[in-house]
């Protein structure tokens, strides 16, 4: 299973990470804000990439929009303020696969030109424009469900079969992708862990994870550091460590082939040992 990200090629025949880079000012959950004095720092986001690649991360993930409930909604032009430099600065330094966290058909368009090699859209690009845009690239796309928008999803979450019903939308935005000219093989699915769940929600849809996407599509699976691991445990965000990888693992053993995460280096090392012991003759 490969995926051509750009001027990279991306083998998915293993599990691999996708570090988190927030270029949001209110990066709360990563710690790092690389907004000292208010103007990004690219030499700080250079260095926390070269750190994760170092770590072993695949594929740096950068985001400009937080999706956090409750966040200020960004203008399209400070959302390229934000992510357009981040990519141009990796993509000119780092040999990296570089995906983009948007749902902005502006900031699709700028970023592929900039260097990213993959979207990332937790709108499964809904947003007007997206489908094109993404389209225009040809990069690899990850399709994520949400129920809902971030500012109230999680206020009651219901479905009546919540993994048949995240796996009929994702192949449901498959074939809209396809109508528009975006490849099957360009597209990864991804639950949306978070977006719209409850725990209980969250817990099944790990559960039966391999049921939501074809054979021939890559699972993607956002679980680090989430508020679900937060009730679950009862543990603040900076002590989600041991939950996070002990989910990275189990995603991982049920088919997760892109795991994204804040701890490149711990979760290279669990991912290590669960290919050892799932898959010795690989
Ligand atoms: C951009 N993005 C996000 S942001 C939410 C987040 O990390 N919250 C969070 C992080 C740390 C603590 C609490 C909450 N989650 C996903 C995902 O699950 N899949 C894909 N594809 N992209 C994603």
């Amino acid at each position: 299973m490969k995926l051509n990200c750009g001027k990279h090629t991306l083998d998915l025949s293993r599990p691999v990470v996708m570090g988190i880079l927030n270029a949001t000012p209110d990066s709360f959950s990563d710690g790092g804000s690389y907004y000292a004095g208010g103007a990004l720092n690219l030499d700080l986001v250079l260095r926390r990439a070269e750190q994760m690649l170092r770590e072993g991360a695949a594929i740096i993930d950068v985001g400009g929009e937080s999706t956090r409930p409750g966040a200020a909604p960004v203008s399209e032009q400070e959302e390229l303020d934000r992510v357009v430099p981040v990519v141009e600065a990796i993509s000119a330094n780092l040999g990296a696969v570089i995906s983009v966290d948007t749902s902005t058909a502006a900031v699709i368009t700028a970023s592929a030109a900039a260097g990213a090699g993959l979207i990332n859209d937790v709108r499964a690009l809904e947003r007007p424009g997206a489908l094109d845009a993404a389209a225009g690239t040809d990069l690899p796309v990850c399709l994520m469900h949400m129920q809902g928008q971030p500012g109230s999803m999680q206020q009651a979450p219901h479905y009546d079969d919540v993994v048949a019903e995240v796996g009929a939308y994702l192949r449901e935005r498959m074939r809209t992708c396809e109508e528009a000219g975006i490849n099957r093989a360009r597209l990864i699915f991804d639950p949306g862990f978070g977006f719209g769940k409850t725990d209980e929600h969250n817990l099944a849809l790990l559960r039966h994870m391999a049921q939501l996407a074809p054979a021939d599509i890559p699972l993607l699976a956002g679980l680090s550091r989430k508020s679900m691991i937060g009730r679950l445990l009862q543990r603040e965000v900076d002590e989600r460590l041991p939950g996070s990888l002990a989910l990275a693992m189990l995603a991982a053993q049920r088919g997760a082939r892109i795991l994204r995460v804040h701890d490149v280096a711990a979760t290279v090392d669990v991912l290590k040992m669960q290919q050892l012991v799932d898959n010795p003759n690989q």
